[in-house]
């Protein structure tokens, strides 16, 4: 399955896989590909994101059919230098940035509370096939509830996360899904905008979406090659 937040990234997906049925689900619908693709707009942020796959991987598994390979995809800010505008990433690492508490020593990941995860790792040879079939650079992606939108900000992230390369805000919902339901995941964003001060003006979503498609033609044929054993 690849879940994406919204219909236009879907649809750019789409355009490399096309989508042959559509089929209806309770709170969500999924495109299904003539290769075997389930396409899915599973909604903006990390909890829709999450609650639609859920529902998706719970519908494959009762209609015994699970999923082998759930993939979280869309546009994304990327972090300077390493991932400039209308390049991809891949994820090595599927990092929720902003769950924890705020305190007077700053802020504390919920794993450092006793509760829970931060962070999903896609299996190492997927990323590198995935990496190596689209050219897309490998890194952490961050999954935050609110976009950055201030230099410090962008700075802070980087201090607690320095292998990050882009931000998206459905990445960990997805992965946590894929998780409950004991699937792989794997993160791909294309690069719409920096992460950093807000600027609307210098977003280039078409261009991330139209990398977002090349990505997908490359890819597909590339997972074929993926032995799952090899984790
Ligand atoms: O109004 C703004 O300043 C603003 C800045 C960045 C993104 C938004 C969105 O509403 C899009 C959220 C949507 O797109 C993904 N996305 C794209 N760029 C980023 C980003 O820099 N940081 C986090 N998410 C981003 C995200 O996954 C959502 O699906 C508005």
């Amino acid at each position: 399955m690849v879940a994406t937040a919204v219909p236009v990234e879907r649809d750019a997906v789409a355009r490399a896989l096309p989508a042959a049925e559509e089929i209806r689900l309770p709170g969500a619908v999924l495109c299904r590909t003539a290769a075997g693709w389930d396409l899915l707009a599973a909604g903006v942020g990390p909890a829709l994101a999450a609650a639609s796959a859920a529902g998706a991987l719970t519908a494959a598994a009762l209609a015994g059919r699970p999923y082998g390979l759930v993939v979280s995809a869309g546009i994304g800010g990327g972090f300077a230098p390493g991932a400039p505008v209308g390049s991809l990433v891949v994820a090595d690492a599927v990092t929720v940035a902003d769950l924890g508490a705020e305190t007077a020593d700053g802020f504390l990941p919920v794993t450092e509370l006793g509760f829970g995860n931060v962070t999903h790792r896609p299996p190492e040879s997927l990323v590198r096939v995935v990496s190596e079939a689209t050219g897309a650079r490998t890194g952490t992606i961050l999954t935050v509830s609110t976009v950055t939108g201030t230099a410090a900000r962008a700075a802070a992230l980087r201090a607690r996360h320095p292998g990050a390369l882009a931000e998206g805000m459905e990445g960990f919902g997805v992965a946590e899904a894929a998780a409950a339901h004991g699937v792989p995941v794997l993160e791909i964003r294309a690069v719409s905008n920096p992460v950093g001060p807000r600027d609307r003006a210098a977003w280039r979503i078409g261009d991330a979406l139209a990398a977002l498609t090349e990505g997908f033609g490359k890819l597909a044929p590339a997972l074929e090659s993926w032995n799952p054993h090899e984790h």
